[in-house]
């Protein structure tokens, strides 16, 4: 498989009122095309620092970051970010349509419809094209947010805690819908999430990062196939032993011995 992301002695040191404030060092990881790659890590430890350079938001301080081999220097045009708080991320002003059609405004009139209107589709919006997102409960909002950034089709689609501010119901149904669209459409993504269930649910590796300022700890591959079920799955014994492993390296203590299976 080519490699989509790469991450290169990766660092960033904001300055601030009470000195310099190191939130990633030393950070190297690459993702390749077609994976989705999960990042947990302790609280305040730089995700959204990673996420934020990757995206071309931040210039790092040192390291580099390359998208398809070409080195990101400014936001690339081919990435799409979905954010936690889809409240402020959607246009208010703008009907559903209008908003998963903005980022396409260079496209013929005709193919920017027909992709918006196939992008809402593929996340079970059809017909809310008319709406405005004030009209959306919180879980159809984000789910417009998600269809903005597939019919955009990014190279890569960053996700920072994208299903954090929704009830557990819904977080279920976007997890699934996230990974039913991303084998459809063989998207690749890299997803922050404070949730390691989540983490180790939807991630074909999970990529494990130290206390502030961060450094990648341990990356494990998740072989749980890609047909997963928001109930077998979760009490599969691969899955309970990952999630103990996660959780382990997050306290900085090494997993217990997994138990043998009592059922
Ligand atoms: N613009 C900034 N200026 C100065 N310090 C910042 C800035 N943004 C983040 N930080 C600091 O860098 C550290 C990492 O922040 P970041 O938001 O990247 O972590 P995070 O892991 O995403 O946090 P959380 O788990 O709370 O979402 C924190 O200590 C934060 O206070």
């Amino acid at each position: 498989m080519s490699t989509m992301l790469e991450v290169t002695d990766l660092g960033h040191t904001y300055p601030g009122k009470d000195g310099p404030h190191t939130a990633i060092d030393a950070l190297g990881f690459t993702v390749a095309a077609g994976e989705l790659v999960c990042v947990v890590g302790p609280s305040g430890c730089g995700k959204s620092t990673l996420l934020r350079t990757i995206a071309g938001l931040v210039t790092p301080s040192r390291g580099r970051v390359s998208l398809h081999g070409t080195p990101v220097d400014g936001v690339p045009a081919d990435l799409a970010v979905v954010f936690q708080d889809y409240s402020r991320s959607l246009f208010p002003w703008l009907s559903v349509q209008k908003n998963v059609e903005f980022p396409l405004r260079s496209l013929p009139r005709a193919e920017r419809a027909a992709r918006a209107a196939e992008a809402l589709t593929s996340v079970g919006l059809e017909g809310a094209g008319r709406k405005y997102p004030w009209q959306l409960s919180g879980g159809m909002q984000q789910r417009v947010a998600i269809a903005r950034a597939l019919a955009y089709r990014p190279a890569l689609l960053l996700m920072d805690e994208p299903f954090a501010s929704v009830d557990a119901q819904t977080r279920f149904e976007l997890e699934d819908l996230l990974l039913r669209v991303r084998r459809e459409q063989d998207t690749t993504v890299l997803l922050v999430t404070h949730d390691i269930d989540e983490s180790v649910y939807l991630a074909d590796r999970v990529l494990v990062l130290s206390k502030s300022p961060a450094t990648v700890v341990a990356q494990l591959p998740v072989e749980l196939g890609a047909e997963r079920d928001q109930i077998t799955t979760r009490a599969s014994d691969e899955f309970v032993e990952l999630r103990a492993k996660v959780a382990g390296l997050l306290q900085g203590t090494p997993a217990p011995a997994a138990e043998p299976a009592t059922r």
